[in-house]
């Protein structure tokens, strides 16, 4: 099996095909646990092929690995969904309802960059000092995580995903859209000075891993941002005493990550646009109020969580 110099990213195709892409554009340091996941893979039933190549030679080619099974059943693959949004948008909260409720795996790329901080690597003490400047990381080890984790989905057979914090730049969206076929891109919005107030307020369990909200938010229109009324989430008294702040929650750090978002991320929201898969959404108040609207504008009905389509943008 020609397995060269590669990272590898999960993508299901339609029809019920899975696949696992290979490439070439990330060096061959992740060569090894490729390897080992194809290995897997095969012995799970999947058939292994090559696609593509070419390139132009001498290692710097793309290869495309594709690993595929057909599904049995028939039955459609789980959503494929990519929530853009501020920090502080909710990007998480309404993410991780809405793959519990479709039942794919929620995938946030901030939880699994603060996975990889909590670990002793060498590495982990550059990403957090980045990270606490609210920069972005550098695309390598971004790519690296979230292949691992899409390997280990495959793994588990698990179908579909909703990403959340990927991708944050055109460069990211280029890569991920060569790999996955997402169905809808989701773009929460919300006036920026509901956003800064969101991320001060945020406070997150140290013992179950909870997220609450301090913020009382009542804000009169002004301008072209709408009224916005978000009471708090407040912990139940079992996490009260065990509040933390995320160290890139300060004011200074969450306005830097606002312009990086502005500057980064702003186009990615062009680049879905271009491809008719984005669907803007304003969140102008709590969960309860937000919850039922936004599964209206995704069609989706909380009563039948059965839900077996990949739910293109209607055209
Ligand atoms: N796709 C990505 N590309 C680069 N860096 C990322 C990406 N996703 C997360 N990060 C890093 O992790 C940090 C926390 O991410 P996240 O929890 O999603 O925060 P936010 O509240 O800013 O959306 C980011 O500020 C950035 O340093």
């Amino acid at each position: 099996m020609a397995v060269m110099s590669c990272r590898s990213m999960v993508t299901y195709k339609g029809g019920g095909r899975m696949a696992l892409r290979a490439c070439g554009l990330f060096g061959a340091r992740e060569m090894g646990s490729v390897a080992a996941s194809m290995e897997t893979l095969v012995q799970q039933g999947w058939r292994v092929g090559e696609e593509g190549g070419g390139g132009g030679g001498g290692g710097g080619g793309r290869r495309v690995v594709v690993v595929e099974r057909q599904e049995e059943g028939g039955g459609g693959r789980g959503v494929q969904w990519v929530f853009l949004g501020c920090p502080g948008v909710g990007k998480g909260t309404y993410a991780s309802r809405l793959a519990k409720l479709l039942q794919v795996p929620h995938i946030a790329m901030g939880d699994l960059v603060r996975q990889e901080l909590s670990q002793t690597s060498s590495m982990a003490k550059q990403l957090a000092t980045l990270m606490s400047q609210g920069q972005l990381l550098p695309d390598d080890i971004i790519i690296r995580l979230l292949s691992k984790r899409l390997e280990n989905n495959m793994a588990s057979s698990q179908s579909g995903f909703i990403l959340d914090g990927f991708p944050r730049t055109v460069h990211q969206a280029e890569m991920l859209e060569e790999v996955a076929d997402i169905d809808l891109v989701v773009n929460l919005k919300l006036r920026e000075d509901a956003l800064i107030a969101k991320c001060l307020g945020r406070r997150i369990c140290s013992q179950c891993g909870g997220n609450f909200n301090l913020a009382r938010l009542e804000m009169e229109e002004s301008n072209s941002a709408p009224r916005i009324f978000m009471p708090p989430l407040l912990p139940p008294p079992s996490c009260a005493s065990k509040m933390t702040t995320r160290a890139d929650d300060t004011e200074e750090v969450v306005r830097t990550r606002l312009r990086i978002y502005y500057e980064e991320s702003k186009p990615v929201e062009d680049f879905y646009r271009g491809y008719g898969k984005l669907l803007d959404f304003e969140v102008s108040g709590g969960i309860p109020e937000t919850w039922p609207r936004l599964l209206a504008a995704l069609n989706v009905d909380e009563k039948h969580t059965n839900h077996d389509s990949s739910h293109k943008m209607a055209a």
